[in-house]
């Protein structure tokens, strides 16, 4: 669905006005945590001591200084010494240049809180961010970016990108130390996560009713508020919304914003001369804004234009560069140190492809593509770092309502994953929509659409950490209309939890007739998934009654285990996600006593059962097949990316087999085209290499994105995937309206593609468990039966045997809105 919302109506007044409540200015410092305040009241103390008690400066004022600059007591020394023209009582303390400052900047707060509980090696993003590589609290940078805890990424809003103070905010987050430059890998991921929707001349065959109603209800929404039709949508790699780097505030905006600021906040915010020219905020758009408003437009046809992020990144540059033009003279020095900055914000620019991004910017010193020294044995890198390395992709699925996003979003808040202060900001602000309940929802359910109508329409992504796995999780929708992103999402995942509503009639209306909970259940058992939790949600609805739980799980069992599951597979969780019961901790007699009535270990009656978390990390990690030729299906495409380039994209998708690293050739199907890999990212970290199962970002030097569409497969140029109209699979028939007849029509699903396809012959049906055939060319299919078939599709698709790859071998039929059969590729004929 996403990729047909080419256009989205930001609220730029909630964006704006983010840090107020009820037009009173939001006060950061009541919601810091206790150790935090200790230390506001010793950086106060140590302040006060350098600058003395009785300059007239509130308490108040120094702490805001000292948040601001992250306890950095120096830099707010500097900045009170500025604003209040003092003479420091002590003239041995020796202020350091602002290029110290920056990159001697601890942490936030937040950050710090961060780091301490996730010790690995940090690469240059998640030293900047506080991200650890893998494990600890695998933070995904939309969480990172949405719980404010990162300042420089909260701040990468390309409205803020053009305001004061946003370059030193960057520059803060956190650089080792001795760096002084913007680290490529903070800029280029933050402008990485930057998207704009492919425009409606990139469809995909899906034709859903519920696409094109939500089509026609946007484009109404634009008419109504008068915003630019074609409004950038900016996107993770995922495919979701960054709410930080949704904040799209444009020129005008920008004043206001500024308005609003409290006087010395405004001069903090430009505090040092590592600013922004003051016409950028006051004498209308600077170039980058210049360039949203201006770049994003419409073509003729009213179709969004595709944007390159290499040119959002020459924007950006421009407008750096006329910071550097402004402060001429003014400490050469700071400036060189940010001209350098500049030139990293081209990561793995090659020379003679440079022009596409640096476009003013010819004195830039560029740095050179990453391009690996040797060729990585990368099957043998992997055996050895595989326990690192070794990540989950967790689906969650369930009947719409039955309460997904709420539930993982309260485990990623028990997690430790979002701070208190935007769980507070999530709860204030649901609670002013008339959607209280929907606070933890929100942690996931980014984009205001889903929020305002409070349900789930695309897979969001995040990643978390138990104690013995990585995940990487897919929240995928509940509502039928988006059964289409679901399978996108499912398609990416190797265990699953199922969630289903224990409340009266909750559990019936997803799991009788039409309801999800069967459907999804069977579909994620038709893409591979073997493993299942099954979270019993809102049993405190029905005051956590045993007998409902029993009555539930009883049901699944016998369901379950007839499509397809082990039951040894499937463990059941008995939990309310609103309530934040036997979520990430084990229930105790005190805290939920009928539950713990009855809810106990099967080794020993006197404990209580096993909490959610601990039950999906026993999941076992799947084999992942390395050594296999590369294949990586496209789940979505874009300009620019942590490599830019005139003639290169980045494509995103999980690898479903093989290995790549930097600098491979690579070839993409349909097409032909061939390509280089210059970049790769892995779950939101660069790295050097990526093997099957692994969800990547690549960035690909020779490749013309016109000729890329969700579902190519990037192989491997010496076995590339085959690509044809026309093959032969093995189907499972469902429950089809109407029965199964030689050129029955349907939406051929496989992988993230969908492409209208026929049944063009029925060769025969068979028993599944025998493999006796019962009739050769059958007139129909009936209900429940197994047969094998032709089928054509509208346009090529790339297919394996199933034999060969059981991802890209497994097909599904769709018609309708209803999923009626499902199957695996057991012939390919060319066509
Ligand atoms: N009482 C109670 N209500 C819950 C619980 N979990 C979720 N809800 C409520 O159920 C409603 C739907 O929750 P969501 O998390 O949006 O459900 P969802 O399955 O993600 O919805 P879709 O993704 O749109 O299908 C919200 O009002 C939640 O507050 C629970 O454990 N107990």
């Amino acid at each position: 669905m996403s990729r047909h919302r080419a256009v989205r109506n930001l609220n730029l007044e909630e964006e704006l006005y983010d840090e107020e409540d009820d037009g009173a200015i939001y006060d950061e410092l009541q919601d810091i945590s206790e150790d935090d305040q200790a230390r506001l009241i010793k950086g106060v103390e140590a302040v006060k001591g350098a600058i003395g008690s009785d300059t007239g400066i509130e308490d108040r004022e120094i702490k805001e200084s000292l948040w601001y600059y992250f306890f950095d007591e120096e830099a707010t020394i500097a900045w009170l010494q500025k604003t209040h023209k003092l003479k420091l009582k002590n003239t041995g303390n020796d202020h350091r240049s602002l290029d110290q400052i920056i990159s001697a900047a601890p942490h936030r707060p937040s950050q710090q809180r961060l780091l301490r509980q996730s010790t690995p090696a940090l690469t240059p993003l998640g030293q900047a961010l506080g991200e650890p590589k893998h494990g600890g609290t695998n933070l995904s940078l939309k969480s990172l970016a949405s719980s404010g805890s990162v300042p420089g990424l909260a701040r990468l809003s390309l409205g803020s990108l053009s305001q004061r103070g946003s370059l030193s905010s960057l520059a803060k987050t956190g650089q080792p130390s001795g760096a002084t430059t913007l680290s490529p890998s903070v800029v280029g991921k933050a402008l990485a996560a930057l998207k704009v929707r492919p425009s409606p001349e990139f469809p995909t065959a899906q034709s859903d009713s519920a696409q094109s109603h939500l089509m026609s209800s946007q484009g109404s929404s634009f008419k109504q508020t008068g915003q630019p039709s074609s409004m950038p949508v900016l996107k993770n790699f995922a495919g979701r919304q960054l709410p930080a780097l949704k904040s799209v505030a444009l020129g005008s905006c920008v004043d206001r914003t500024e308005a609003k600021q409290p006087e010395r906040r405004r001069a903090a915010l430009g505090a040092e001369s590592l600013v922004l020219s003051s016409t950028t905020l006051y004498a209308g758009p600077s170039p980058l804004a210049s360039f949203i408003l201006s770049g994003l437009g419409s073509d003729s046809k009213g179709h969004v234009r595709e944007v390159s992020r290499g040119t959002v990144v020459a924007a950006l540059e421009r407008d750096i560069r006329g910071v550097l033009e402004a402060n001429k003279g003014e400490g050469d020095a700071k400036m060189k140190t940010l001209a350098k900055g500049v030139a990293r914000l081209k990561v793995g620019g090659d020379d003679n492809d440079d022009q596409a991004v640096s476009s003013g910017a010819e004195s830039a010193d560029i740095t050179p593509a990453v391009t690996p020294k040797r060729r990585i044995d990368v099957v043998a890198e992997y055996s050895v770092h595989q326990k690192n390395r070794e990540t989950l992709n967790l689906v969650v699925v369930g009947h719409v309502d039955a309460g997904k996003s709420t539930l993982m979003g309260h485990v990623l808040y028990a997690l430790g994953q979002v701070n208190e202060r935007t769980m507070k900001k999530f709860e204030r602000d649901a609670e002013k929509i008339g959607k209280g309940s929907f606070a933890f929802a929100w942690v996931l359910d980014e984009t205001d659409e889903e929020r305002s109508r409070g349900v789930t329409m695309d897979i969001a992504t995040s990643a978390f950490s138990t104690q013995h796995r990585k995940f990487t999780l897919l929240d995928a929708p509940g509502h039928r209309d988006f059964v289409p992103n679901m399978i996108s999402g499912a398609s990416r995942a190797d265990v699953a939890i199922l969630v289903v509503d224990a409340s009266t009639g909750g559990f019936e209306s997803g799991f009788d007739g039409n309801g999800q909970t069967r459907e999804h259940a069977i579909l994620i058992r038709s893409l591979g998934v073997r493993q299942l939790v099954v979270a019993v949600n809102k049993l405190d609805v029905v005051e956590w009654s045993e007998t409902r739980y029993l009555e539930i799980t009883n049901r699944l069992v016998d369901f379950l285990t007839g499509c397809g599951y082990v039951k040894e597979d499937v463990r059941f969780a008995p939990v309310s996600g609103l309530k934040g019961v036997n979520l990430a901790h084990r229930i105790t007699a005190d805290g939920t006593p009928e539950l713990a009535s009855w809810y106990h270990d099967k080794d020993s009656a006197s404990e209580p059962g096993p909490c959610l978390v601990e039950l999906i990390d026993t999941f076992t990690m799947p084999e992942r097949p390395v050594s296999k030729p590369f294949r990586l299906a496209v789940t979505d495409f874009f300009k620019g990316g942590t490599f830019s380039s005139a003639n290169s994209v980045s494509v995103t998708g999980r690898i479903s087999q093989g290995n790549v690293q930097i600098g491979e050739h690579v070839v993409m199907v349909p097409g032909g085209e061939r390509g280089v890999v210059k970049a790769i990212d892995v779950d939101f970290v660069t790295e050097e290499w990526a093997v099957a199962g692994d969800s990547v970002v690549l960035m690909i030097q020779g490749l013309d994105i016109q000729h890329i569409s969700v579902g190519s497969v990037v192989c491997t140029p010496e076995r590339p995937i085959q690509c044809t109209t026309r093959f032969e699979a093995q189907l499972v028939v469902f429950d089809p309206p109407v029965p199964i007849t030689n050129g029955f029509p349907g939406l051929l699903h496989m992988q993230s593609l969908n492409v209208p396809a026929v049944v063009s012959r029925i060769i025969e049906t068979f028993d599944q468990r025998s493999g006796e055939v019962l009739k050769r060319r059958p007139r129909h299919i009936r209900k429940g039966a197994t047969a094998r078939v032709e089928i054509v599709a509208e346009t090529p698709v790339c297919l394996e045997l199933f034999k060969d790859s059981k991802e890209l071998g497994r097909i599904m039929l769709r018609k309708n809105g209803e999923t009626i059969a499902a199957g695996i590729v057991t012939a390919i004929y060319g066509g």
